[in-house]
């Protein structure tokens, strides 16, 4: 890999400077982004950009707190080949995009969207990602958005392409009404596509090398512009390959910014030698969180980044972060007793839409009052939530942690780490309490609803400071409150504010690769 940076040896390109953007970010005062939480707040969206993305828990990091997400597996085949992608492998603990546990006919699709949108009021999108691609199994998945839109027409449609079929479909997805497209595109110079694409199949031929990739990204970048021009909202999704593709990232950056692209979503690289990818046999590793995160800072003034993807398998279900696909397997929706109602689906969304505005507006006051009164100390912490923007998680239970980055800017989401990519098991496994605390090790605390004496005393020898006097309150509150009551601990001289490496360790699967 070349040598970094100086943007990437700092680990992050957001400075003080930038803090009066984050404010407003944070506060929904004039920067437009996603975060917003109330109709009042949408910045400079365009309305009907606004009722597009206000309640897709994706295209909104606020949103994703309050709405869940259906992904249906009835897209098995794939046209192109990527050195990452194995969709052999299924564990059904592990979620990981490409794996699923059952694929489904469109009519058990449709039945499964029904069962699950009545039974959780909150869920607002239905996508098809996979577990192939869904414009290389065109009849499957138009016939279940046809459905869908039929049987549940509230719902927001959502279709993840490689792109490489897309110009043939803008028209069929444009006539479907589906609101929202991802397309996967991970370079613009073909030379590099090479290194991640072995073949593509396209007009019944198959091509390999650069030509393949040149093939690709036109028809990725036509794609894009076709459906932007249309007023489909897209969201770039871009994986990110240490030594092959992280600095011309930036480049793929800006290319889709300039075609319309609303969102980019820079993922991690998960590759692991049992998944039995290209990628995970050859020993090519993930980046580490925090080089992540110094390529979507260094992306930020570009245009919007998600930060909060989980990287879903293609049969996920529930809030992002939680998996309820237990509860709707082809047996068990057989017998929940389907009514499906819009009005008291729209009731219940309308009472998440009044928490909402009512929070935001007690936020705003708050952060603006503490802004000034701190220094430009900047830090990350973890907090173990199950949702609703509140520390309401056990560290014992927590499935991921997600990670604020604080400043006198307030408290930003900047990304998670999963405790699955870490362990297994439970502390009973050997070494995995010590794998999750370096997993952490870059956060100078970790918010928890509750935490037993073990990790505790093992968090505070790693020098993170377990911290549960929030339970079951606010994550931007309580992370502010005891980020002034930590400033005030470092002016007085009670504490030494000490700047935090990267993460000790990578993920499980990511080390294995290293
Ligand atoms: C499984 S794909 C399905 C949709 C479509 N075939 C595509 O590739 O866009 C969904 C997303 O997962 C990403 N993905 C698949 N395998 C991955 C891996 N090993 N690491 C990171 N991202 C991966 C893809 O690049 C894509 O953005
Ligand atoms: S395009 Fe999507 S489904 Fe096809 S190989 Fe790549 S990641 Fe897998
Ligand atoms: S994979 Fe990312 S973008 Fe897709 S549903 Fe999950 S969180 Fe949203």
């Amino acid at each position: 890999m070349d040598a970094p940076t100086q943007q990437e040896a700092s680990g992050s390109a957001i400075e003080i400077g930038e803090i009066t953007r984050v404010i407003a970010e944070q506060t929904g005062c004039g920067s437009g982004r996603a975060g917003c939480a109330s109709q009042a707040n949408r910045g400079d969206l365009p309305v009907e950009t606004w009722e597009k993305v206000k309640n897709h828990p994706c295209y909104s990091e606020e949103a994703h707190h309050h709405y869940a997400r259906m992904h249906v597996a009835v897209a098995p085949a794939c046209n192109i080949k990527c050195n990452y992608c194995n969709r052999k492998y299924d564990c059904a603990n592990e979620s990981r995009p490409g794996v699923v546990s059952e694929r489904l006919t469109p009519e058990q699709a449709a039945k499964k969207v029904v069962a699950v949108a009545s039974t959780i009021p909150q869920m607002t999108v239905l996508g098809i990602a996979g577990p192939g691609d869904p414009l290389a199994n065109p009849e499957k998945t138009f016939k279940t958005f046809g459905l869908v839109r039929k049987a549940a027409p509230d719902l927001k449609l959502c279709l993840s392409t490689n792109g490489l079929a897309l110009p043939d479909y803008v028209d069929t997805i444009t006539k479907f009404n589906v609101d929202h497209v991802t397309i996967t595109i991970n370079m613009i110079d073909p030379a590099i596509g090479a290194k991640i694409y072995p073949w593509i199949f396209y007009q019944h031929k198959r091509y390999a090398g650069i030509q393949a990739a040149k093939i690709l990204t036109d028809r990725q970048l036509q794609g894009l512009e076709m459906l932007t021009a249309r007023g489909v909202l897209c969201k770039v999704n871009s994986v990110m390959i240490p030594g092959i593709n992280d600095r011309h990232l930036l480049e793929v950056n800006k290319a889709v910014k300039r075609r319309g692209a609303f969102l980019h979503n820079i993922m991690p690289l998960i590759s692991s030698p049992e998944h039995g990818t290209v990628f995970g046999l050859n020993g090519q590793r993930g980046p580490t969180a925090r080089e992540l995160k110094a390529l979507q800072d260094g992306c930020e003034g570009e245009m919007r980044m998600m930060r909060h993807c989980r990287q879903c398998r293609a049969d996920a279900v529930g809030l992002l972060g939680e998996d309820r696909r237990a509860e709707f397997t082809t047996e068990k929706i057989m017998e929940i007793d389907v009514k499906y109602d819009v009005e008291s689906r729209k009731g219940y969304q309308a009472k998440i839409e009044e928490e909402r505005a009512a929070k935001t507006t007690a936020e705003r006051a708050d952060l603006t009052k503490r802004a000034d009164s701190v220094g430009g100390i900047k830090l990350l912490v973890a907090v173990a939530t199950k949702g609703a923007g509140l520390i309401n998680e056990h560290f014992g239970h927590a499935k991921e942690f997600q990670v604020y980055e604080l400043s006198n800017g307030g408290a930003k989401f900047v990304g998670h780490r999963r405790t699955d990519l870490y362990c297994q098991g439970g502390y009973a496994e050997e070494g995995s309490l010590a794998t999750i605390i370096g997993a952490v090790s870059d956060c100078h605390a970790v918010f928890i609803a509750k935490i037993g004496g073990r990790p505790r005393a093992e968090l505070i020898k790693a020098g993170v400071e377990p911290v549960d006097q929030y339970a079951h309150e606010p994550i931007d509150k309580s992370t502010i409150a005891w980020f002034v009551a930590y400033l005030d601990r470092v002016s007085s001289g009670t504490i030494q504010h000490e700047e935090r490496g990267d993460a000790a360790i990578r993920p499980r699967a990511l080390n294995s690769a290293a």
